[in-house]
């Protein structure tokens, strides 16, 4: 109550539309659909500037495109709290990097940043390859009917495949059996998050703990949790040396590549957890389990987002698949079995500005939040206690103060002399910036060059055949309303 009233007498020095007693601008949002919630900010947005407030309840929400507050927030150790929607998340990811703070994130952050450091990275490129082999074979089929099909889901099976391989060192193989268990838990999981995001009710916990969707999530949570800690118990005992590899609950054999004679071990990040110490112990399993989660969570459903809007880039501006295609072909030649290496992956800068260009318009986290302890001044303005501040890239990307000609797209404004991400830094945060950006942009670059770059070599990517207005969502990712529909051709050379 008390932050309650603080609030409630710095928030009137923020523009906002207006709001009423208890519920305060939450009528803006009832009935409105997941799309129309993005359109609805952007709308706000024009009408109260870069930094305006909102109420939620009587939770107090500051929406920020000021690339200036942005700096302070993003650049400071101090601010990295999360925001009151990351709670949603918690049951599954527990204190995980993500949703984690203080103490425990930075002892995580510092013990968890070698695992991303190149040499390593190098190691999951193989995986990479391998899975996109499989995506290229599914693909087949819709290249020889000509017909149009949405990609998404499939790209989220192949990341999925991908994130479990080099999170857990498993196989679900969700590519070619979508009706695993633990895939389906995945899919499951999400929706319920979500679900709360925009019910104005369920955001609550304790409404949410009175409803249907608390039950689900339980059953759910079982299923993941249950996976996760088998795959760790069984990898542990393996490091021990004391057993052999164990089934998981879906049958996959946890490791199978240690002792084949003649190939090299590889790591996955769950066996550096294993290793690894915090203040001079080794990790406890839950810890272990929230961190494999976390990565499962943030390591495929954005990468999943991307993925899939820069094929939709590629089918709505063949000159720039063109250009793609000529320079993968120039680096990786014209050997469609040729597997693809790191160093071929770097090579790769066209293709860097074309992803760089595809997540300013569609950020895969089109907004993230933080949450202030204490009043805290900014640039002048005083953002009360306990206020969630939300920074949104989707917006940031799309200003054409920053971004001239924003719709145009046009990989060509990060190319060296413009640089338009180095021009300032915070206008341009698809992985969000300082102490706590993204851990995992390198990892995530790479994969989708691999992907995409595979997908080129066989298919020339082609738009359906009735072009439809774009509608996105935005979720804990950004997706689009309707799918991607894309067609696809066998492509010659
Ligand atoms: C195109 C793909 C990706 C995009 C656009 C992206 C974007 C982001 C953003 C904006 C944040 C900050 C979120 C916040 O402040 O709450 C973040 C954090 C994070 N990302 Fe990514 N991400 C991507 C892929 C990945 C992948 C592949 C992994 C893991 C393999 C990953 C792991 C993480 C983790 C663990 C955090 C939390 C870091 C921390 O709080 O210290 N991300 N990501």
């Amino acid at each position: 109550v008390e932050n309650y009233g603080n609030a409630l007498r710095h928030a009137g020095k923020f523009g906002g539309p207006p709001a009423y007693p208890l519920v305060g601008n939450g009528l803006l949002f009832i009935n409105k659909s997941p799309a129309e919630f993005l359109q609805l900010l952007g709308t706000l947005i024009a009408k109260h500037g870069m930094c305006f407030r909102l109420w939620l309840g009587t939770q107090l929400l500051v929406l920020s495109t000021d690339p200036k507050d942005i700096e302070v927030l993003l650049a400071s150790p101090k601010y990295i709290e999360k925001s009151t929607e990351y709670n949603f998340v918690r049951p599954w990811l527990g204190n995980g990097l993500l949703t984690s703070s203080g103490r425990q994130w930075q002892t995580h952050r510092k013990m968890i940043t070698p695992t991303f450091h190149f040499k390593i990275l190098e190691h999951f490129v193989e995986i990479f390859d391998r899975q996109s082999n499989t995506f290229i074979d599914i693909l087949r089929l819709y290249a020889k009917s000509g017909e149009t099909f949405d990609v998404f889901p499939l790209v989220t099976l192949c990341a999925l495949d991908v994130i479990c391989e080099s999170a857990m060192g498993t196989k679900v193989n969700a590519q070619l059996n979508s009706e695993s268990e633990y895939v389906k838990a995945v899919k499951e999981i999400t929706n319920l998050i979500q679900v709360r995001f925009y019910d104005f009710i369920i955001r609550y916990e304790f409404f949410f703990r009175l409803s249907s969707n608390r039950r689900r999530q339980r059953k759910v949570l079982n299923v993941l949790h249950g996976y996760t800690n088998s795959v760790i118990q069984s990898r542990r005992q393996e490091l021990q040396g004391t057993d052999s590899p164990t089934n998981t609950p879906d049958g996959v054999v946890a490791n199978e590549l240690e002792s084949e004679v003649g190939i090299k071990k590889r790591m996955a990040f769950l066996d550096m957890l294993l290793q690894a110490t915090v203040d001079g112990r080794p990790l406890t399993d839950e810890e272990i389990r929230e961190e494999v989660d976390t990565f499962m969570f943030e390591g495929h459903d954005t990468t999943t987002s991307a993925i899939s809007f820069l094929l939709q880039c590629m089918a709505k501006h063949p000159d720039v698949q063109e250009k793609v295609f000529e320079e993968v072909r120039s680096i990786v030649g014209d050997d469609r079995k040729q597997p693809v290496t790191m160093a071929m992956l770097n090579d790769m800068n066209y293709l860097d500005l074309v992803i760089k260009e595809t997540l300013r318009l569609y950020p895969s986290v089109p907004m993230f939040g933080r949450k202030l302890l204490q009043n805290t001044e900014i640039n002048g303005k005083i953002f009360p206690a306990d206020c969630n501040v939300i920074v949104l890239p989707f917006f940031l990307g799309r200003n054409p103060d920053f971004f001239p000609n924003p719709e145009k797209f046009d990989p060509e404004r990060f190319n060296v002399e413009l640089s338009a991400e180095k021009t300032n830094p915070y206008q341009y945060i698809p992985f969000s910036a300082g102490p706590r950006n993204c851990i995992g942009q390198k990892f995530a670059v790479s994969e989708l060059k691999s992907l995409v770059s595979k997908v080129l070599r066989h298919y020339e990517v082609l738009p359906p055949s009735e072009e439809q207005e774009e509608s996105f969502m935005a979720e804990l990712i950004l997706r689009p309303e309707r799918g991607i529909p894309i067609r696809v051709r066998p492509r010659v050379y």
